[in-house]
């Protein structure tokens, strides 16, 4: 199971403020000038209150997670000024685990995928801590991230054809990992990506194939399998079968469910539809400007979710199965707000069907609607069955200072 709880950080512990540090190493970049970093007390005060989890007991012994996500706030800088992408997420995914990430275009679903392997562009801004199996993707050598990324956790983008080297047959890029990372022998290697096309539907014949005599739907099985060689215990899938038709997107998915179950990898899978991350997640998170403002059980969020946007996320898509439940899908007015200039209070306030006088100006974090379940909302009455720890009073002040990506990063 996912974990999350709503503590919040104490209200006295104030904003923390941290120095920007570049990393040294690969190609550093000096660090950002000014040399500082601080976010505004509205936005920090109080923290956000997902539970990154400590590590659960399971039948006596204690579980590591495979991906713990504490406090992560991503600013983006580059032309257009300073955009602050992530505004402190925490999440937590036990092996086995699946969660479903989902929001509207630009709310931050795919930096917080990227900062899991590291692929945020250079000069980008870190703060928060990503463990993966324990270890802190953010303080890693190059070296060491180098082996970590297809062997510990392997990430699966939208549009196959892009990713995949179109002068290259099938089977030798899905060798690719297995040589570099395995050190195996090219024939071995090619050996086992046909057992890997196998598993998830391609026919043997096909390892000689070129990209571009693949379907959309074969491509995006090449990359599945890509991502399955080295057997990492993370897959990240970023919108893997947005651009498939439904049936193979139906079969993609069905098989992405079942390897994971079968191999206990955790799965953060990332889309629009809400529904097609209900029927493959057993946790959902929605993420609304940055922030979470929903995580809960999938099939529960989806059909009764407590927040309004997410509410509103999930009327947007028709449910199917009894007719006397069916519901035809509604849209929400508005746009999201622009990163680099939210609303006050909740972000969400100007679009919000049900919003109140407090809201434009009281600041509001997860709050626990159960103790598997929270949401970001001024209407729902935090219940306090908060389960596990808030990552910064557990820690105290140890949450490392931010990291400057580097061009090493790329
Ligand atoms: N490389 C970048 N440089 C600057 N800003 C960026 C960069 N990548 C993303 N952003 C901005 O960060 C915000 C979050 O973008 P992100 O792609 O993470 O959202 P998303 O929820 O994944 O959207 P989508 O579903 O369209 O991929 C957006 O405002 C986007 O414009």
């Amino acid at each position: 199971m996912v974990h999350a709880a709503a503590r919040l950080r104490d209200p006295r512990r104030g904003p923390r403020v941290h120095a920007v540090r570049a990393r040294h190493g690969d190609r550093a970049q000096p660090p950002a000038a000014g040399g500082a970093v601080t976010t505004d007390a509205t936005e920090q005060e109080p923290a956000p209150g997902t539970d990154p989890g400590a590590p659960e007991p399971r039948g006596g012994s204690t579980v590591r997670p495979t991906l713990q996500i504490e406090d992560l706030r991503i600013t983006y800088r580059g032309s257009r000024g300073e955009i602050p992408a992530v505004r402190g997420i925490s999440l937590t995914l036990n092996p086995g685990d699946t969660l479903g990430l989902a929001g509207e275009s630009g709310c931050g679903k795919s930096t917080v995928a990227a900062a899991v392997l590291r692929l945020l562009p250079p000069g980008t801004e870190v703060t928060g801590r990503i463990l993966l199996d324990g270890e802190d993707i953010l303080a890693m050598s190059f070296g060491k991230l180098r082996a970590v990324r297809w062997a510990g956790a392997s990430i699966v983008f939208q549009g196959a054809m892009h990713s995949l080297n179109p002068v290259h047959r099938i089977a030798r890029q899905i060798a690719e990992p297995i040589v570099l990372h395995e050190g195996v022998g090219r024939e071995a290697a090619e050996a086992r990506a046909v057992e890997l096309m196998a598993q998830v539907g391609l026919p043997a014949w096909r390892a000689t194939s070129y990209p571009h005599e693949l379907s959309g739907g074969q491509r995006q099985r090449v990359m599945i399998a890509m991502a399955l060689a080295c057997s990492p215990q993370l897959i990240v899938a970023d919108e893997a079968t947005t651009a498939l038709d439904v049936m193979i997107q139906a079969q993609v998915l069905r098989l992405l469910k079942q390897l994971v179950t079968e191999r206990h990898i955790a799965l953060v899978m990332i889309s629009h539809d809400l529904s097609v991350l209900a029927d493959t997640c057993e946790r959902l998170a929605v993420m609304y400007a940055g922030r979470l403002v929903e995580h809960g059980p999938s099939h529960e969020v989806f059909a009764g979710a407590r927040h309004p946007y997410a509410q509103a996320l999930s009327a947007a898509f028709p449910t199917v199965g009894d007719p006397a439940e069916r519901r035809n899908p509604q849209g929400l007015a508005g746009d999201p707000p622009d990163p680099a200039d939210l609303p006050t209070g909740c972000s969400f306030h100007p679009r919000c069907p049900v919003v109140m006088a407090e809201c434009p100006t009281t600041p509001v974090t997860l709050r626990a609607a159960r103790d598997d379940w929270q949401a970001a909302c001024l209407r729902v009455e935090d219940t306090g069955t908060d389960t596990g720890t808030d990552p910064a009073a557990a820690t105290g002040d140890d949450l490392p200072a931010p990291t400057l990506l580097t061009k090493g990063d790329a």
